[in-house]
């Protein structure tokens, strides 16, 4: 049985999905989840992007200790610096140098030659090499590249030192079979006297992201990249759990196995749909709400008679668990204490479970079954890191006598001090966020607005996911609003987007990098 070595990219291809802007605090939560969930290797980001990116890179190398951290960089020397400053105090310190190859990027985006671009393969590989033990590099549109160039790319790479080597479908636009031969060729004419690993790099345009990195897997490759859930440039990456769930039930097919620890999966799945504010959809293979649900007559009986007879996949392979300790109104701190460490989050400090414990007492008064699925979203929180911005704090509503709805929201300032606005809408909601518009000073428009319930029943929690643009740039925004009511969830929600925008506009985020967006360079 081979090994397949998973690089997670979560937190830097995942963070391009339109939307998604992790937070540092959020990274590194991600990043211990996916340690635990057992890869091999994470793209911590693209430290050169901005200080924010930088940063989250740093203390993500400076948190992990069994994964390696690696970080990307453009055939750029100052890219390459960037990721060898962010990585100082990595443990397993790995790099990720790309370059296009394709006609199309070299000739239109990059404008150089082939001749020119194996030249860049060699300074930059080499370079990357002179600071790291570890160098991988990617083709960027390997599958659209013409077969004998890709190959004299990889060999350059693997001359000049690269150990991995990435075979990115930039575009997701190769087919199993195609991307086997791709495979089964480089892997048998690529000359070199130490050993090389190949990866997929699969995203999901047509739909056969899965397909395509498992067959990567049948012709040779020794390492997985991509995403949880699918996060990623348009279509999204590979979903990695679909990959390490496939691994699992079809050992005897590909004969390979990973290090994932395959009942930490759903908790992984939850947290970077938390965080990057896209739900995972009911009928989402492996982890989707439907996947061990069986509705139609034939099917249950069967069910009934042997699981088997239509369940590959047990909800207990993938961490989905039945509440072992209810919680409830008169439960208290150790009982507490033993479902957030029951949940993973052991790491959790003394000063959080206090107030995790607080805010718990509040739902348990107004809801009688706390369910797993609550914690976890009392955990993860919904609040948007902004030390020095508005933080939601409180609303109040009147129905007026024309039908309109006024609401007045509180918010505090930097300083702690509570500032209110009023505003007037045909619904509360619309009331809600003309007021909450008044306290920043910039425009948004609204894309979309979604509320959805924590768990089943009346006294459920609300979860509201907003997105919105940012008017000046053209940046989508995704956040979440948790609440048990679904006025003030919808207000937090809208505050928190407000609130990503305006640390957009004073240049503490961005989705943009650039040689010198980092000051340390
Ligand atoms: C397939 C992928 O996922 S690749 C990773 C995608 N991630 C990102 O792009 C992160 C966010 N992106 C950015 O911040 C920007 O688009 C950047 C950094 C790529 C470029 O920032 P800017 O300096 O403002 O330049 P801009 O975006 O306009 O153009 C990109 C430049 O990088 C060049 N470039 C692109 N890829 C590479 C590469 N792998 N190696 C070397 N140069 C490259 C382009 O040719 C272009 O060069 P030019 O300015 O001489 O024309
Ligand atoms: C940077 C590369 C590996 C990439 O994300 C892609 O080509 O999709
Ligand atoms: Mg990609």
């Amino acid at each position: 049985m081979r090994k397949i070595e998973f690089l997670d990219t979560s937190l830097r291809d995942g963070e391009q999905t339109p939307g998604v802007n992790f937070s540092i605090n959020e990274k590194v939560m991600i990043a211990k989840q996916l340690e635990k969930w057992g890869i091999s290797a994470i793209e911590a980001g693209f430290p050169a992007a901005s200080p924010d990116s930088f940063e989250a890179v740093k203390i993500i190398a400076e948190t992990l200790t069994k994964t390696a951290v690696t970080g990307l960089a453009r055939a750029v020397k100052s890219d390459i610096d960037a990721v060898s400053k962010a990585l100082k105090n990595a443990k397993f310190p790995q790099i990720h140098v790309f370059i296009a190859t394709s006609p199309i990027h070299m000739a239109y985006k990059l404008k150089k030659s082939p001749d020119e671009v194996l030249a860049s393969i060699t300074e930059h590989v080499s370079y990357a090499k002179s600071l790291f033990d570890v160098v991988e590099f990617s083709p960027e549109d390997a599958t659209r590249s013409e077969k004998p160039f890709l190959l004299k790319a990889v060999q350059a790479a693997v001359d000049a030192g690269a150990t991995y080597i990435n075979i990115p479908d930039t575009v997701g636009f190769t087919t199993p079979t195609e991307y086997y031969e791709t495979f089964k060729f480089l892997i048998e004419n690529i000359v070199s006297d130490r050993e090389i690993i190949f990866s997929p790099h699969c995203h999901d345009d047509l739909g056969m992201a899965t397909a395509n990195t498992l067959a990567a897997i049948k012709g040779g490759a020794g390492r997985v990249e991509g995403t949880i859930n699918g996060i990623g440039e348009r279509a999204g990456n590979v979903a990695l759990e679909e990959v390490a769930v496939a691994l699992q039930i079809r050992q005897d097919y590909y004969q390979a196995t990973s290090d994932i620890v395959l009942n930490e999966t759903f908790a992984t799945s939850e947290l970077v749909s938390r965080f990057s504010g896209i739900p995972v959809p009911k009928n989402k293979a492996v982890i989707g709400g439907n996947a061990f649900a069986h509705e139609s007559g034939i099917h249950q009986d069967g069910v009934l008679k042997n699981p088997e007879t239509y369940e590959i996949i047990t909800p207990e392979l993938v961490g989905v668990k039945k509440n072992s300790l209810p919680l409830g109104k008169l439960s208290g701190r150790h009982a507490f204490n033993e479902k957030i460490n029951e949940l993973g989050f052991a790491d959790v400090s003394e000063d959080t479970r206090q107030s995790l414990f607080a805010k718990f007492k509040t739902l348990a008064d107004k809801k009688h079954d706390i369910t797993d699925a609550d914690i976890r979203a009392l955990v993860a929180g919904t609040t948007v890191e902004n030390p020095k911005g508005f933080q939601f704090d409180t609303l109040f509503i009147t129905s007026n006598q024309d039908g309109t709805q006024t609401v007045t929201i509180s918010m505090k300032n930097e300083g702690e001090e509570v500032i209110d606005t009023v505003a007037t809408g045909s619904g509360s909601i619309e009331a809600a966020f003309n007021a909450i518009d008044t306290f920043f000073n910039h425009t948004v428009k609204l894309d979309s607005y979604n509320i959805t319930a924590v768990t089943d029943g009346i006294d459920a929690q609300a979860e509201v996911h907003v997105t919105v643009e940012n008017i000046d740039t053209g940046t989508i925004f995704n956040a979440n609003g948790l609440d048990f009511d679904v006025l003030r969830a919808s207000a937090i929600a809208y505050s928190n987007a407000n609130t990503l925008v305006q640390r957009e506009n004073a240049g503490i985020i961005t989705k943009k990098i650039s040689e010198k967006a980092n000051p340390d360079l």
